[in-house]
This record gives C-alpha cells, sequence and structure tokens, in this order.
C-alpha cells in the first residue's frame, strides 16, 4: 500500500522520467514549426488542460504526423499530470496504448507529442450530435475497439516478462480511447495512472478519489482503496456506452436513464435488456452476443471490486467469443 504520488514528485524531471523509454525532447521552436506558431486553425481538440494541435515533425529523419498537447500555463495539478503522462509512457509501450513521441519542458511550456490517432476518440463516434454527427459504428467494430481496449488495459495492469511493471489506468472512458486508420484502440491520457500495486489483481493503493463522474468505482469511492478492478468497472462502463450509443451520464434524459450502469441494472433485474440497445444495432446484434456482452459488462460494473473479472480474464473471453461472433 502507498500513498500519493509516485509519479511527478518534485525530484524528478521530465528527462529523468522519459530516460527508460525512447521519448525525445523537443524545443519549443520545433513545436511552434509544426503547429505554425499553436494557430487555431490546427486545433483538433480541446481537454481539461489545454488544447490539441494536429502538426508534422521530423522524427528519426523522417516526417511523422503528430497530435500535440499544449497544457495550460504550470498549475501544480496540470505539472504533476505531465511528469506521470511521461513516466507511464515512457515504461509502457503497446500496441493498444497510445505513443508518447515525445514532450517539450521549457519556462512556462509543458507540451506532450503524441503518434496522431486519425479516427478521433470513440466518444466521439458514439456521442456526437448536430452537425458532428457521425455514422453509427457497425456491431463489429465497436467489439473490436472494446477488444483492443481490453488488451492495453490488460497490458498495463500485468506488464510482461520483459516489461515487468504494472499500473492502473484510472481515468478510462470512451473519449480517452482513441482509433487509428485501421479501427485499432489505443487507451490514452494517463495523467492520472498509479504505478503499482506490485502483487495480487486485489491489492491497493490509497489515494485520494480521482477520475471522471459515471466511470468512477463506487467501491473506490466509499473506501479510496484503488484496484485494478476500479479499471475494470469503467471499462464496464465504457462496454454500455459501445452498446447503447449513450454516455455514462446523460444528464438530459429521464431519471431511470441518467447513469447507465444504473439503468443496465435496472434492466437486467426487469428482464428488457434489448431496450438499452442502440437501435442501429438491433437488426445486428445476434441474441447470444447481447446475451454474452451484457453478461461480461455487468460483471465489470458489479459493486463489489473481487466479483469483477481480471482485464485478462475479460480480454480472453473476449477474444474467443469475438472469433466466433464475427465468422
Ligand atoms: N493522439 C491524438 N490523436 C488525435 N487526436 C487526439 C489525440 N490526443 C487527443 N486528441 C484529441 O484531442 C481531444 C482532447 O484530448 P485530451 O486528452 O486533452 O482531453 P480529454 O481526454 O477529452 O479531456 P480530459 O483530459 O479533460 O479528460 C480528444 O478528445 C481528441 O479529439
Amino acid at each position: 500500500m502507498s500513498e500519493e504520488s509516485n509519479a511527478g514528485e518534485d525530484d524528478k524531471s521530465p528527462s529523468t522520467l522519459a530516460a527508460a523509454g525512447t521519448s525525445r525532447r523537443f524545443t519549443l521552436a520545433e513545436v511552434q514549426l509544426a503547429t505554425d506558431n499553436f494557430t487555431d486553425g490546427v486545433v483538433i481538440g480541446q481537454g481539461g488542460f489545454g488544447k490539441v494541435y494536429k502538426g508534422f515533425m521530423v522524427v528519426d529523419g523522417k516526417s511523422v504526423e503528430v497530435a500535440i498537447k499544449r497544457l495550460n500555463p504550470r498549475s501544480r495539478q496540470g505539472a504533476r499530470e505531465f511528469l506521470t503522462e511521461i513516466e507511464m509512457l515512457s515504461r509502457f509501450r503497446h500496441r493498444y496504448l497510445v505513443s508518447l513521441i515525445g514532450y517539450c519542458d521549457e519556462p512556462d511550456e509543458m507540451i506532450l507529442v503524441y503518434d496522431y490517432m486519425p479516427r478521433g476518440t470513440l466518444a466521439d463516434h458514439l456521442h456526437k450530435s448536430g452537425k458532428n454527427l457521425r455514422e453509427p459504428l457497425p456491431w463489429s467494430r465497436r467489439l473490436w475497439i472494446c477488444i483492443c481496449a481490453a488488451r492495453g488495459l490488460d497490458y498495463l495492469h500485468t506488464g510482461t516478462s520483459v516489461q515487468p511493471d504494472r499500473a492502473i489506468h484510472r481515468d478510462v472512458k470512451s473519449s480517452n480511447i482513441l482509433l487509428d486508420d485501421n479501427w485499432d484502440a489505443k487507451i490514452s491520457d494517463f495523467g492520472l495512472s498509479r504505478l503499482g500495486p506490485e502483487d495480487q489483481a486485489y491489492s491497493h493503493v490509497s489515494t485520494e478519489i480521482k477520475g471522471t463522474f459515471g466511470y468512477v468505482d463506487p467501491e473506490y469511492s466509499l473506501t479510496r482503496r484503488l484496484t485494478r478492478k476500479s479499471d475494470v468497472y469503467a471499462f464496464g462502463v465504457v462496454m454500455l456506452e459501445a452498446l447503447c450509443r449513450r454516455p455514462a451520464v446523460d444528464l438530459s434524459a429521464d431519471e431511470e436513464q441518467l447513469v447507465l450502469a444504473g439503468w443496465l441494472e435496472d434492466c437486467i433485474t426487469e428482464g428488457r435488456v434489448e431496450q438499452i440497445i442502440d437501435p442501429n444495432l438491433r437488426e445486428e446484434i445476434k441474441p447470444e452476443c447481447l446475451t454474452e456482452f451484457v453478461q461480461i459488462a455487468n460483471q465489470c460494473l458489479h459493486y463489489r471490486s473481487k466479483k469483477r473479472p481480471t482485464m485478462s480474464v475479460s480480454s480472453l473471453h473476449w477474444h474467443c467469443k469475438t472469433e466466433r461472433i464475427l465468422q
């Protein structure tokens, strides 16, 4: 058990944190060149900590398309998340985690440079409305995106023989799942992540409550004991978002449908699960697949963390089912 926080401590500099990995340090001039001096015309997103720009940068002699996150001028919280992101993404590299190419750390500037993900976030595809409304994703694609995210989280939770570190993401949500050209999903936004705990699935770290409303594990919010199973809970919410095409919390909905996880529970109890499915999927999704999917989501959302599956169980399970379903 350990206390807040392991990354972002004052004696750690970005270059020390990045040293374990392959992230490189960029100068502000390089970033300014890539973004046309942070012109609004190349802004592709806005998060809680600042704007994200699209640009090109020279990496290993090649020009690559990048997403550049410029954090708002130094705040204590922002600085901590900046360092944590560098530490985590320098340590953890995986096909289903977003790649950090590098960073820029200069007076009054904290900038992160990532691989550009051309298809945006899962949340964009599920929840954008009005003129930003997207074509509904087919069921097989939603399933594949969930599988990629599950595998990325499994790697983060368990490490590998080559890379034995483990971590808890702590902010799993559909807007932190990015999509590449092939619709492979990559987990992003590691600013709240925690290294450890070292041993079995339910060992915990004690920490103040962080995360996003609608995704936070209820047991963690009661006890402040953060476990890998808190990520599993949030992943269960993402599964429901993919199935229902509704946000985790929908303030415009009736009280029954306000919180997605609560709505599922009611529908299961009352035997009317079909009602929660995105109408675009009704013809597409096979009944046995719906049953499996809802069962796994429901297990992930169990109010007792010990009863939730580990990501490895769910991703393996997923894999087997999908091979059958997609045939
Ligand atoms: N690597 C990337 N490639 C393409 N677009 C990206 C990338 N990273 C971020 N974006 C875009 O920028 C937006 C803002 O991302 P950011 O991670 O800053 O915020 P967020 O996760 O949406 O919000 P918050 O950090 O406040 O929870 C994303 O929604 C996405 O559209």
